[in-house]
């Protein structure tokens, strides 16, 4: 078996099933393994992708037992992929691998009942000793728990299996924060054991990314300064910040979405071609561009970044509340809830281009997508005057919702006169495959299970994305936000004139 390939052997791990192991999941009775945890492995289960001992260990506060744990998680696979998505044989086998611990995660005498549970259910289910622990509780636990997991003797990969460890996001609130919890990691699970999970690597189509760009000989040659004029990377959400106001005014954009996933989407756009698909040749081109990215100064914070808050609004026809008027939400406060920085590489591929890089909540539409605007070609016979739209030819890579690909591209408009118009030549996902593509946990959670990190962010990256933001959390924390874009806009005017003065437009349709 070929797993460390990465996703050269793609084909290979389609088929390929894990080694029986248990998934110990914390937060158990939390949002997210509701959402998408426990639905993402139900559907890899019934797929047939995971072992028929596959089994779970959820552990939260809320006594549940474990035939409550059970009916929780049945009612929330039938929320996630409707009544009708559930195959009864195999929720009757998948279920009967459903446990749950009730415990506090801050108390060390908890975990020694953990190891002791542990040992029953691995002997009842043949696991083989191997233990995925998934940390998918607050920030404020990761080291904690961690720590708690080394004292107790759980954490080690032995004789009797493999203990890896995956930890959700925000991995830290700043750099110092994020290194002290790496090194609390790193002294109970060595580097190839943790999986610090972000989601936006289990897109289809941000794995697409590397396909497009290497798997195809026309992209690369055009892939730099010579020919590419700008590039817009855009994740917007409509949503608020649905019930999370807590957490969100810890976080803001930056933190939320900037350091983590667009910058992910950011560093396969624009990093040099790895040597190989091995993960670790792929994780250090990736590291490699960051590192080339120019600093933000205070100069270029002002010059070149823009932030901004929703105030009240209309999304889809319907009024929607203002940031500060949110639950959990100050009335005064300045968090950023709009955030668009000029990302600049020194490195010879990619003088003098820049990368807007934008993320917001409220948003006039869902939409996540990568714009790679070429330069005007020389030579170009046809004159302004014969032309209808005026853009010189652009990549969009749309991530999601209707995931594709579009070259746009001048053709002649139908008719006598000798017309230019651009027209899109598209590629659909949905037209290659039934039904939306596979859920990124599904795919994130089968890797880790495999051993397979490629699509996991490594220690030096997390690292590097949070130097590179924090001078721009630094300015903006000297003095707040303020309501600047009305919820259901495409975010602040200063957005839209900071890219207009280099002659540059959002794809904004
Ligand atoms: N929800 C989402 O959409 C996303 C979440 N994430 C990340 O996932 C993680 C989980 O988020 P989410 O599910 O929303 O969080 P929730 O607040 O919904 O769940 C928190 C979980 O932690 C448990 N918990 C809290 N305190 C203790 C304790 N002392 N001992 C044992 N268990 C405890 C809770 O148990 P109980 O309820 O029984 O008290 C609950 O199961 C976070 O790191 C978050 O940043 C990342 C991306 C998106
Ligand atoms: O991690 C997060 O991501 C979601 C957006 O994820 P998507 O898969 O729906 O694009 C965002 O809403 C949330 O605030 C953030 O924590």
């Amino acid at each position: 078996m070929k797993v460390w390939d990465g996703i050269e052997t793609v084909g290979e791990r389609a088929r390929e099933i894990p080694e029986p192991c248990t998934m110990i999941l914390f937060g158990a009775s939390g949002d997210l393994a509701a959402r998408k945890l426990v639905p993402a492995l139900f559907r890899l289960f019934q797929e047939g992708q995971l072992p028929a001992e596959f089994t779970v260990v959820g552990v939260s506060l809320s006594q549940l037992g474990n035939e409550g744990f059970r009916a929780r998680m049945r009612a929330a696979v039938e929320r996630a992929h409707g009544a009708g998505g559930v195959d009864e044989a195999a929720w009757s086998v998948f279920a009967r691998g459903l446990f749950y611990m009730s415990m506090d995660i801050t108390s060390a005498w908890d975990y020694a009942r953990l190891g002791e549970l542990l040992g029953q259910v691995e002997a009842e289910r043949r696991t083989r000793g191997n233990r995925l622990f998934y940390l998918s509780v607050s920030p404020t636990f990761f080291g904690d728990v961690v720590e708690r997991l080394g004292e107790a003797g759980l954490s080690r990969s032995n004789a009797k299996g493999w203990s890896r460890i995956i930890v959700e996001k925000p991995f830290g609130t700043d750099l110092s924060s994020a290194r002290e919890l790496n090194t609390r990691i790193r002294r109970h699970f060595d580097e190839q054991r943790i999986y610090r999970m972000d989601h936006y690597l289990g897109k289809e189509m941000v794995q697409n990314l590397m396909v497009l760009r290497f798997a195809n000989g026309i992209f690369e040659p055009l892939w730099n300064h010579r020919h590419i004029d700008h590039v817009q990377v855009t994740c917007a959400e409509p949503l608020g910040v649905e019930g999370r106001g807590r957490y969100y005014e810890q976080a803001g954009v930056v933190r939320d979405m900037i350091q983590n996933h667009a910058f992910q989407v950011l560093s396969l756009i624009a990093m040099e071609p790895p040597a190989s698909l091995d993960p670790e040749a792929v994780r250090d081109e990736k590291v490699r561009v960051l590192e080339s990215a120019r600093p933000f100064t205070p100069e270029r914070i002002h010059a070149e970044c823009v932030r901004g808050q929703y105030g009240p609004g209309h999304i889809a026809g319907a009024p929607v509340c203002g940031y500060r008027e949110e639950p959990g939400v100050s009335p005064t406060s300045g968090v950023e809830t709009y955030a668009m920085l000029t990302m600049r590489f020194d490195n010879a591929r990619w003088a003098g281009v820049p990368f807007y890089v934008r993320s917001g909540k409220r948003m006039k539409e869902r939409v996540t997508e990568v714009v790679v605007q070429f330069k005007e070609g020389r030579g170009n016979l046809f004159g302004m005057e014969q032309r209808e739209r005026l853009s010189a030819n652009q990549l969009i890579i749309r991530i999601q919702p209707q995931e594709s690909v579009t070259l746009r591209v001048a053709m002649k408009a139908p008719g006598r006169a000798v017309r230019v118009r651009d027209m899109d030549m598209s590629y659909f996902y949905s037209s290659m495959r039934e039904g939306p593509p596979p859920e990124a946990y599904e795919r994130l959670l089968l890797d880790s299970m495999l051993g397979v990190s490629t699509l996991y962010t490594r220690e030096d990256m997390v690292d590097r994305a949070w130097e590179l933001v924090m001078p721009v959390l630094d300015e903006w924390s000297k003095d707040g936000a303020a309501p600047n874009y009305a919820a259901g806009s495409w975010g602040p005017e200063a957005a839209s004139r900071l890219l207009a003065r280099h002659g540059h437009t959002w794809n904004e349709e």
